[in-house]
């Protein structure tokens, strides 16, 4: 039965809420990164990776720059021993990059822990071990002092093997299930296991605090962070970790508020990979620095190949909304955001704009590897002009005037609505083409001679009902003599309204493109004429607005 009543509130606050973080208004460094992809992410999916798949995401993600890697749960499975194995014999591990591995609080899973870190050069191992009043009644049946005392000989036993095993060990805690814990409880846990490593600011611990299973609004997971951060012992000899995770959709902002509480490391996966609705997408926490100005110190710029690399790894997929990531997450399909993004992206062009402000795209696609042509702006029916002038534009070289851009743009939004169906850049080019540059029922220009010297007359020779006919006409320049001369052959009379050239390239042998806009009784007719003469593409794109006018008045 669906029934709300089955649930209730239950998170802890912790005994003082001071609320400081709220007064900061902007978060002004990046954090340490620690992905948790190759641990929380890989024990998440339905076939975890092999080895050879770890391998390629570890190397994608120094590619990347994470500078702390939890890289497996060495008790757990053949595959992840053997990885960090390999990460250590083949020396694998930069220098500047520490790998983590984390273990229960259990005596063999710690011991198998330390036995596959030997000769590590340097790595963090993390304990954990569930606090929660649910898990302590539930799964464990023990007493608060009996789970504190799991902790305390776990973190007893951590100091023993790391002095009997080579390497240089850092150790981190996490409290899991905290979010169903009662804050001091949780506190007093870290603080006691802390008693026991007795960290320095020259060689500090970890507390990481998790949203194992997010239960509350992000303010009370800052609050209650603000509270640790305030009461931690030898504060100095710590760094403060968050672990969001995402079930109520709330991991980026649990980061986000976390940090301004006082954290100081994030825990995360790339895309919000992990258990249930995922981790934190530390792609969009360190996005989100990087579109306010903050450097990341994580590098995005070759988006399009980590989603790939990603998908083929974790046989995963990425929602097409993805912050960043997402396929359509730089695509405007409606017109009026279209219309503001081309005017944008014109403004910035021209006013050399050094920051970033175009409408409707918090970055630059291009910073991400994204490419404005096929990313950006896309036609369907609920396009309008704008984009799709954008898209002749850039693709083709096309500036239509403005009243034809219009006309074109309801015809294109037609074809899409009727063929219910998105429109490519070629289908659109097309479709103008077969509009305004193609488009003869009635006659088309075979040939044409204009004798300026004789006061401007025009020769026309015209494929009409497959008969080639000879037409002439007198102008007060070439244009209006041939204009003349095919007003008089089919007995219409019109203004000629609007007329605009260009050159569609850089060098003197380029095309150029005419639009010419004839009116009679209020009504506009377009064409288009693209050629080498601009005599010749203005004939053309006069004839084809003919050619639409006739079709309207004839019969
Ligand atoms: C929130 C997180 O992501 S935590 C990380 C979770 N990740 C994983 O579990 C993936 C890897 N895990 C594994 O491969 C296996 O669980 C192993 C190898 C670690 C252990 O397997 P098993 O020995 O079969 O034990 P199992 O996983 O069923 O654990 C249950 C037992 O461990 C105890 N336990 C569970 N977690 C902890 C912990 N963190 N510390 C101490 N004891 C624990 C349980 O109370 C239970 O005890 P019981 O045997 O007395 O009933
Ligand atoms: C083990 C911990 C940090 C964890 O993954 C969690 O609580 O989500
Ligand atoms: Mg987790």
């Amino acid at each position: 039965m669906f029934s709300h009543e089955k649930y209730e509130k239950k998170f802890y606050l912790p005994p003082v809420i001071s609320y400081d973080w709220v007064k900061k208004e902007s978060i002004e460094k990046a954090p340490v990164w620690c992905s948790v992809d190759l641990r929380d992410g890989n024990q998440a999916l339905p076939i975890p990776m092999t080895l050879q798949e770890k391998l390629e995401m570890y190397q994608m993600l120094l590619e990347i720059g994470f500078k702390e890697i939890e890289v497996a749960f060495p008790a757990a499975s053949e595959t992840d021993y053997q990885f960090l194995r390999t990460l250590i014999e083949n020396k694998m591990i930069p220098e500047d990059v520490t790998i983590q591995v984390i273990t229960q609080a259990r005596e063999h899973i710690i011991r198998r822990t330390f036995e596959a870190l030997d000769g590590v050069p340097k790595a963090i191992v993390h304990l954990y071990n569930s606090t929660s009043e649910a898990q302590r009644r539930q799964v464990f049946h023990k007493s608060k002092e009996d789970i504190k005392k799991l902790a305390v000989d776990g973190a007893r036993l951590f100091k023993k093997l790391a002095e009997e095993t080579m390497g240089d060990f850092y150790f981190q805690y996490s409290p899991e299930s905290f979010p169903g814990t009662e804050v001091d409880y949780a506190l007093d846990i870290c603080n006691s296991v802390l008693e026991i490593w007795k960290p320095t600011p020259n060689h500090k611990a970890n507390i990481n605090i998790p949203t194992t299973v997010e239960n509350a609004m992000p303010h009370i997971y800052a609050s209650q962070l603000e509270y640790i951060n305030n009461n931690l012992l030898d504060r100095d000899s710590v760094v403060l970790s968050i672990h969001p995770h995402n079930d109520r959709g709330c991991g980026v902002c649990d980061a986000e508020y976390g940090i301004l509480a006082g954290a100081q490391r994030v825990e995360g996966t790339l895309f919000g990979n992990g258990e249930r609705t995922g981790n934190v997408d530390l792609i969009t926490v360190a996005m989100n620095l990087y579109s306010q100005g903050v450097d990341p110190e994580l590098n995005f710029s070759n988006m399009n190949q980590i989603c790939d690399t990603y998908k083929r790894l974790t046989k995963m997929s990425i929602s097409e909304r993805q912050p960043y990531s997402g396929s359509l997450v730089f695509t405007a399909f409606s017109g009026s955001h279209q219309d503001a993004i081309s005017k944008g992206m014109k403004y910035r062009e021209q006013e050399k704009m050094q920051k970033w402000d175009v409408p409707y795209i918090p970055v630059d696609p291009s910073d991400l590897g994204r490419n404005y042509e096929t990313d950006v702006i896309r036609i369907n029916s609920q396009s309008g002009k704008g984009g799709i002038g954008y898209i002749l534009e850039n693709a083709y070289g096309i500036h239509m005037p403005y009243r034809m851009n219009e006309e074109f743009g309801y015809f294109v939004k037609k074809v899409s609505d009727r063929d219910s169906k998105e429109l490519s850049t070629e289908e659109i080019y097309q479709l103008f083409r077969q509009q305004y540059v193609e488009f003869f029922p009635a006659f088309q220009i075979q040939s044409m001679k204009v004798n300026v010297e004789e006061a401007n007359e025009a020769f026309l020779t015209i494929l009409q009902d497959d008969n080639i006919i000879g037409v002439k006409g007198h102008g007060a320049g070439s244009l209006d003599a041939i204009s003349n001369a095919l007003k008089k052959h089919f007995s219409v009379d019109y203004d000629l309204k609007v007329y605009e050239e260009h050159s569609m390239g850089a060098d003197s042998s380029a095309l150029a493109s005419a639009y010419i806009g004839i009116q009679k009784n209020g009504k506009q007719y377009w064409g288009v004429g693209i050629n080498r003469d601009i005599i010749k593409a203005s004939a053309f794109a006069l004839a084809i607005a003919v050619n639409r006018l006739l079709g309207e008045f004839s019969g």
